[in-house]
């Protein structure tokens, strides 16, 4: 059997037929070639069959190669036809040693050049070749096959002992806007500046420089979180951001919007204080006209009264807020021991110590009140509208204002659980944010 390699990679079978006789006389002949009588099969399994089958009753013995049981699933029925004493001896196939290649490929190539066709001799040749190589070619693909695994392998060790190295080194992100996590609420004219500005002389600590109004004013409101946050100072991660309007202390809806605008994780900070000793300076209008009614009683109306009813606004805050998110600052510690007061406040909002520390405060004899080192250092006092001269209130008006307040400083020490130096004794309670 020869073997035909076509251009287009499939094998196909010419088989060929030797009569025994004419086969014996072959060998006898030595090397003298038989005379082919068979026919070529290739693609017909209808065809094969017929050839076997005329072989068959010819009486020829069959020698066919093991390369065509390629088509032996196609044909359905055996291919190889071989008498007993043929079988072992003309199998060609994968067991195919060199020595019958050889023979095999020489017998090929004579018959190709008897035959002067090139064509053949090529298709042979392919063919031959093809059976060849084969091994090689299994050998070559295992070879591909184990170093491909190794390599694949060796990547996996690698990323996992990168997975095990420290990442490199990072650029810190760039400051951003945020919301703020801590405001001042109020309440007025008890120092919230001054708070503010202590506070942000920390370095984690940033502060909006102006008040924002946004829980207070409609239009700001309207205008939306992202123009809330638009107002805050750029910070980076692990700073508060704070900002400070004392006018939402006393409004009504502000405890509300901020906690469903911002969370119930706000921190709120709210510094209270007794009034300022009246000194020398002139009213802007008699403190009288703006607390007392016309029959000379303290006026419940008064916008000024109204604001230092510190219970009542309080507890509509902590009607919105846990307890234990609102922390109050005694304004007149602040004022005259503002470390001791800082420390607490950094407690409060979990910052690292830095306020708590005597040397931290700078006190400007000028002003008469103390003055921050911030950052660098460098000496950070509150302008000249903070600190003014009060104008004299007389005694009688004072007297009227400590006793409209006193019941309303109780419940103040009752809501905090705490009692305030400016609260005095309980039978001189009163405090009053009438500064103007
Ligand atoms: N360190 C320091 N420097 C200056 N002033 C200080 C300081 N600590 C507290 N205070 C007192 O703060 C008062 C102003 O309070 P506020 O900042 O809350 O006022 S406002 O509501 O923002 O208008 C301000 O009151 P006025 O003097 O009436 O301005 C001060 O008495």
């Amino acid at each position: 059997c020869k073997l035909r390699h076509r251009i287009d990679n499939s094998i196909h079978c010419q088989c060929q037929w030797l009569r025994p006789k004419q086969k014996q006389d072959a060998r006898s002949q030595s090397k003298k070639p038989a005379i082919p009588i068979g026919q070529e099969f290739s693609r017909s399994s209808r065809q094969k069959a017929e050839a076997i089958q005329e072989a068959e009753e010819r009486g020829d013995e069959l020698k066919v190669a093991e390369f065509c049981q390629i088509y032996r699933p196609v044909l359905k029925t055996p291919l190889l036809w071989l008498s007993e004493q043929k079988r072992s001896s003309s199998l060609i196939g994968p067991s195919l040693n060199k020595r019958r290649m050889h023979s095999f490929r020489s017998s090929k190539s004579r018959r190709s050049r008897k035959k002067g066709g090139q064509q053949l001799r090529a298709d042979d040749q392919r063919a031959v070749r093809h059976e060849d190589v084969r091994p090689w070619r299994a050998l070559l693909l295992r070879i591909g096959l184990a170093a491909l695994l190794a390599a694949a392998a060796l990547l996996t060790v690698a990323v996992l002992l990168r997975g095990h190295r420290t990442p490199p080194p990072s650029l810190p992100p760039p400051p951003q806007q945020q919301l703020p996590h801590c405001i001042i609420i109020g309440a007025r004219k008890c120092g919230t500046r001054a708070l503010l500005d202590f506070l942000d002389a920390h370095p984690n600590v940033a502060a909006a420089r102006s008040e924002i109004h946004y829980f207070d004013k409609t239009d700001r409101l309207r205008r939306g979180l992202s123009w809330y946050r638009g107002q805050m100072p750029h910070s980076r991660p692990g700073q508060f951001t704070i900002e400070k309007t004392p006018a939402y202390f006393v409004t009504e809806a502000a405890p509300r919007l901020a906690r469903r605008q911002l969370g119930a994780n706000l921190r709120l900070l709210l510094i209270l204080a007794r009034p300022r000793d009246p000194g020398a300076g002139r009213p802007a209008r008699p403190l009288e006209r703006l607390v007392l009614s016309g029959s000379g009683r303290v006026n419940p109306r008064s916008r000024m009264i109204q604001t230092s009813v510190y219970h009542r606004h309080l507890r509509r805050w902590l009607r919105h807020f846990p307890a234990d998110r609102l922390h109050i600052v005694d304004g007149d510690r602040l004022i005259g021991e503002p470390h001791e007061e800082l420390r607490l406040v950094e407690q409060f909002l979990s910052l690292p110590s830095f306020l708590n520390r005597p040397e931290q405060f700078v006190f400007n004899s000028t002003k008469g009140f103390y003055c921050v080192r911030g950052r660098r250092q460098r000496q950070r006092c509150l302008g000249s509208e903070k600190g003014r001269q009060h104008p004299p209130v007389s005694p009688v008006t004072l007297a009227k204002l400590r006793a409209y307040f006193e019941p309303h400083n109780l419940r103040l020490a009752e809501l905090t659980g705490r009692r305030f130096a400016w609260m005095g004794r309980p039978e001189q309670l009163g405090a009053v944010a009438y500064k103007v």
